[in-house]
């Protein structure tokens, strides 16, 4: 009603007033049928037969409508294929955007984020359409009845755009690449359990589905014809448009208490933890494809040695077998195989160096001292904080003993899951850890007022409280908190 119906209506309001221009706000959608892609198309593209998006569908009928009503009754048309439009006041991408990357769906990248899109500052629109509405007078058998896409002339990376903005916005810039297969099958998913829960909404946005599309396909544009025909050229640059509507969505932005300051090419928290170096690379996901490879192989280690059915003896000796099959058949491999070449294995790939023996050593050495140090610290028989502590960590670990196969498989998961978490959300994470401290240390104050004294005495005396000297009956209760 409001596309097509619409048009209808401006049409025939035009006619019945006498008005002579009317140029038509298409869209740049109407020649895009989501399964190819687009490059540097011109007006030569016909519009779609069959399009993913309703939407796209009614403005190309409300397009096409408004081109025949062309040179009758006096009245010239013509229609302007702007796209991916954006600038201050805009309601669909900036929101939509913000809406995502609030619960942190914007880290996402849907397919290998090389697509490239032409995106129009809304300004330079406006400016086309004057342009249009000109040329129409003037320059009539070239522009009456024409369609012209209108662009900025500054074709980007989809994905760069966005990461732009919303760091602009203070928001992480979009990392994670995932395969547009795996996100349409998952949406396909969810808008089937939607309908079948009966909660589909019918809006005026763009579906899912072709939102999809739209961010993992190539969609560039020829604005040759615009230029030589209308006279348009962009009076805004994609720079200055982009910082703009920065600006202009500020109340948007994410709240500076949270704001995610790291300069992203400085190391996290848990990247230093982990050593910033290859084993934080492989457990932070860095590289999908290497972290999973690492990942797989662990896991067939980990099913070999483990839920094999075997002893941990004989799978080691089978692990061993097959480990020199395998190098000996890679061994005598001719070194091209149908064109491929194969790479020899260097004599030196299984030696150690003398320095990573050395520090082994050290590091063993270190270990059993510091082992026969709390020996002997024990041995005193005064100190009931590092025995407990002692206590605890060999129950602990006879506990993690007696479902061996289960720890080893719960680390596994672990770390190649809690870290790359802990990454992603470290704002929020941080402040729930402080919160639930902060939320600790008031219930052991107030545990420790309400305990009797003399059995406050006693934790000071096995070194469970630490105070330089016990309190008594009359000691600063404070102080003893
Ligand atoms: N946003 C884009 O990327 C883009 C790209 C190409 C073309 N376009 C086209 O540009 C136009 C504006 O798009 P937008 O993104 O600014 O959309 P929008 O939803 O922000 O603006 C639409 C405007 O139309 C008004 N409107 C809606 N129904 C109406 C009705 N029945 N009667 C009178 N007014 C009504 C709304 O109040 C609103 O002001 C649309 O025709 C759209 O198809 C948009």
């Amino acid at each position: 009603m409001i596309i097509v119906q619409g048009a209808k209506n401006v049409v025939t309001a035009c006619r019945e007033c006498k008005v002579r221009r009317l140029v038509y706000n298409s869209t740049a959608d109407v020649v895009f049928d989501g399964s190819h892609d687009i490059h540097n198309g011109d007006e030569t593209l016909t519009c779609c037969w069959k399009f993913q998006d309703l939407m796209c569908d009614l403005k190309a009928q409300a397009e096409a409508l408004v081109l025949f009503a062309n040179n009758i009754d006096g009245l010239l048309t013509c229609a302007l294929r702007p796209s991916n439009v954006f600038g201050p006041g805009d309601t669909q991408l900036v929101p939509l955007l913000v809406n995502l990357a609030k619960p942190g769906w914007t880290k996402f990248i849907i397919g290998s984020g090389e697509n490239m899109s032409d995106f129009t500052y809304v300004e330079n629109v406006a400016h086309a359409h004057v342009c249009a509405a000109e040329a129409l007078d003037s320059r009539m058998v070239s522009v009456a009845g024409m369609a012209f896409f209108i662009t900025n002339l500054e074709p980007i990376k989809f994905w760069d755009f966005l990461s732009i903005i919303l760091e602009g916005l203070g928001y992480q810039r979009p990392f994670i690449k995932l395969p547009t297969g795996v996100v349409w099958y998952i949406i396909l998913l969810v808008k089937w359990i939607h309908e079948k829960l009966g909660l589909r909404t019918y809006n005026h946005s763009l579906s899912a589905c072709y939102i999809v599309q739209l961010a993992s396909r190539t969609r560039t544009f020829d604005c040759i014809a615009a230029q030589k025909h209308i006279g348009y050229s962009p009076v805004v640059s994609l720079e200055e448009g982009v910082s703009s509507t920065i600006q202009s969505f500020s109340h948007l932005a994410r709240d500076s208490s949270l704001a995610y300051s790291r300069d992203f090419n400085e190391q996290s928290k848990v990247e230093k933890l982990l050593g910033g170096g290859k084993v934080a690379d492989i457990l932070l996901w860095k590289d999908e494809k290497k972290t999973f490879t690492y990942f797989l192989v662990l896991v067939l280690l980990f099913y070999w040695f483990f839920l094999g059915g075997s002893t941990l003896t004989s799978s080691a000796a089978k692990f061993l077998l097959l480990l020199s099959a395998v190098l000996f058949g890679y061994g005598i491999l001719p070194s091209n195989i149908f064109g491929f070449n194969v790479k020899r294995i260097s004599p030196s790939c299984f030696e150690l160096s003398e320095t990573v023996i050395k520090d082994s050593i050290a590091r063993i050495a270190f270990l059993w001292n510091m082992g026969f140090r709390n020996i002997r610290l024990l041995a005193k028989g005064d100190d009931w904080n590092t025995f407990f502590k002692v206590a605890g960590s060999l129950y602990l670990s006879k506990l993690m003993l007696q479902s061996f196969t289960w720890s080893i498989g719960l680390a596994l998961v672990f770390a190649f899951t809690a870290f790359f978490v802990y990454e992603q959300y470290e704002p929020e994470i941080d402040g729930l850890a402080k919160f639930l401290f902060n939320y600790l240390k008031k219930s052991k104050a107030s545990l420790i007022r309400n305990v009797p004294a003399p059995f406050v005495s006693f934790l000071y005396d096995c070194k469970i409280l630490h105070e330089h000297k016990a309190p008594t009956e009359g000691n600063d209760r404070k102080r003893l908190q």
